[in-house]
């Protein structure tokens, strides 16, 4: 195992699927995989394998967060050889032209977080971007299905609970469509270790609106989203 996650090598999959909540992990793996199989259970953050459509396939819960989605992404690649992780969250509309419900693919993460400022020495403001490959085929696979996809630049934050929210509002001024709290994350560690990565959300809070799913609904009612990661992944 490696230091957070409980499985043997050889028990994860190539391609992963990443929410953020360990119970959507496990609502997806019931619901889409074939002989599913949990490999991990440390910190309840659950991990499984098993098949879709015949493709070997894991999907592994991240916490929410930008260091806590790092640790994941950082030993799925480098302890048991990923290389390909789909996010599938939730996530705040920045701008009216978006729904509750709505499906979103980040292309870009803007980001408040100081990790990558870190990184290069607080001289480069590196901006982290989706896989071109699978970012095209989740278009692909969304159109396919009928499903109407936004693709566009998100900002990954640290805090969930803002005192800035004129800060949301100029973001959206600038094209950015939605907040969640780990694709830059994601983004800049799969590019660090030649993975590809690729965030899909669904809104589930209106920053403009004030309207809010549930939590059951967050954690069991993302399934558009979901299937085009689904297919995404075993394309
Ligand atoms: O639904 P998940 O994947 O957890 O994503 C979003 O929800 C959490 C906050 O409620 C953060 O992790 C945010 O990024
Ligand atoms: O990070 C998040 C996720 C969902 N909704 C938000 O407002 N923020």
């Amino acid at each position: 195992m490696s230091t957070h996650i409980g499985a043997k090598p050889g028990e994860i999959a190539e391609r992963v699927l990443m929410p953020g909540d360990p119970l959507r992990a496990k609502w997806i793996a019931e619901h889409y995989l074939e002989d599913a199989k949990c490999y991990s259970t440390v910190r309840s953050m659950f991990g499984f394998t098993g098949t879709y459509q015949g493709v070997r396939l894991s999907v592994q819960g991240s916490g929410m967060g930008m260091p806590s989605a790092s640790i994941y992404a950082h030993e799925l690649i480098n302890d048991y050889g990923v290389n390909t992780l789909i996010r599938v969250g939730s996530c705040g509309a920045l701008t009216e032209s978006l729904k509750l419900r709505d499906v979103v693919a980040a292309i870009g993460s803007a980001t408040d977080s100081n990790m990558n400022r870190a990184r290069f020495d607080g001289l480069i403001d590196y901006a982290p971007v989706a896989d071109f490959g699978l970012l095209r085929t989740s278009v692909e696979v969304a159109e396919r299905r009928g499903i109407q996809m936004r693709v566009g630049p998100i900002l990954a934050a640290d805090a969930f609970y803002t005192d800035r929210p004129d800060l949301y509002d100029r973001l959206a001024d600038y094209g950015v469509l939605a907040v969640e709290m780990e694709s830059a994350a994601l983004y800049t560690i799969a590019a660090r270790f030649k993975a590809r990565a690729l965030t899909i959300l669904t809104v589930s809070d209106h920053m403009k609106t004030g309207e809010r799913t549930t939590a059951e609904e967050r954690e069991r009612t993302f399934a558009e989203m979901v299937e085009i990661a689904l297919d995404t992944a075993i394309a």
